[in-house]
């Protein structure tokens, strides 16, 4: 399966409610795949694990290799980030959300690269921070803790206590031409469109 040194957990998200799509998000289909299934498929070329973070087992079980609830449910994808520290198995857990088609294999194996030495590897794209593509190590869970306890759930503002790495555009650019695509979330109907457009080239697989 992946070609990493050391295994690395990977974690979908797919516990929210896709109300400004009106309809699952994670069961749409973009091309041939249901964007869930898309990323079940390019994500197990470069984890060892595949958990999904969901309240509805029963729709998205297939596409993972188990599944697991929010621990702290109603925080958002940020509970959904710490279910899922918690429920890998190894030492460092390759976030991605189930609105996300287009993640990219190169992206995933750069960060991995830049991991050593530090707590959280995050991409910011145009001047922003990509939290739900991004890697995570376990020993986050206290942290994570701490903040939904007191009912804080805005992932970026972990960032400043962890040791965390930036992946700046610039790097990014070097192994991935198509960071619009990678970092293209979809909300809404309109999404779907333009989705549709990138939707139908071959999936990149790329394992090496
Ligand atoms: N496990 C888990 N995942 C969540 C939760 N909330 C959102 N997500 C996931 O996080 C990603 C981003 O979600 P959003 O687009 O912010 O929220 P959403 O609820 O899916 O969509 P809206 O209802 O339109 O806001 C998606 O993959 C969601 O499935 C949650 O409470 N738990």
């Amino acid at each position: 399966m992946a070609k990493n040194l050391a295994p690395i957990s990977g974690i979908i998200l797919a516990g929210g409610k896709s109300a400004r799509m009106g309809t699952d998000k994670a069961l749409l289909k973009v091309g041939p795949y249901y964007i869930i299934e898309r990323i079940s498929r390019v994500l197990s070329t470069m984890v060892d694990e595949i958990i999904i973070v969901t309240d509805r087992p029963e729709r998205y079980a297939k596409y993972g290799d188990r599944t697991t609830f929010d621990i702290m449910p109603g925080n958002g994808p940020m509970g959904g980030i710490h279910a899922g520290l918690v429920e890998a198995a190894h030492p460092w857990v390759l976030v991605t959300a189930c609105d996300l088609p287009f993640i990219s294999t190169s992206v995933g194996r750069l960060m991995m690269q830049c991991a050593d030495g530090y707590d959280v590897v995050v991409p910011r794209y145009r001047g922003y921070f990509e939290p739900l593509y991004a890697l995570y190590n376990k020993n986050c869970i206290k942290v994570f803790e701490q903040h939904l306890t007191k009912g804080l759930i805005k992932i970026t503002r972990l960032y400043e206590e962890f040791n965390t790495r930036y992946l700046e555009e610039e790097e990014m650019l070097q192994v991935e031409p198509h960071l619009e695509r990678v970092f293209f979330n979809l909300n809404t109907p309109e999404d779907i469109l333009k989705a549709q457009v990138w939707g139908n080239e071959p999936l990149k697989l790329q394992t090496d």
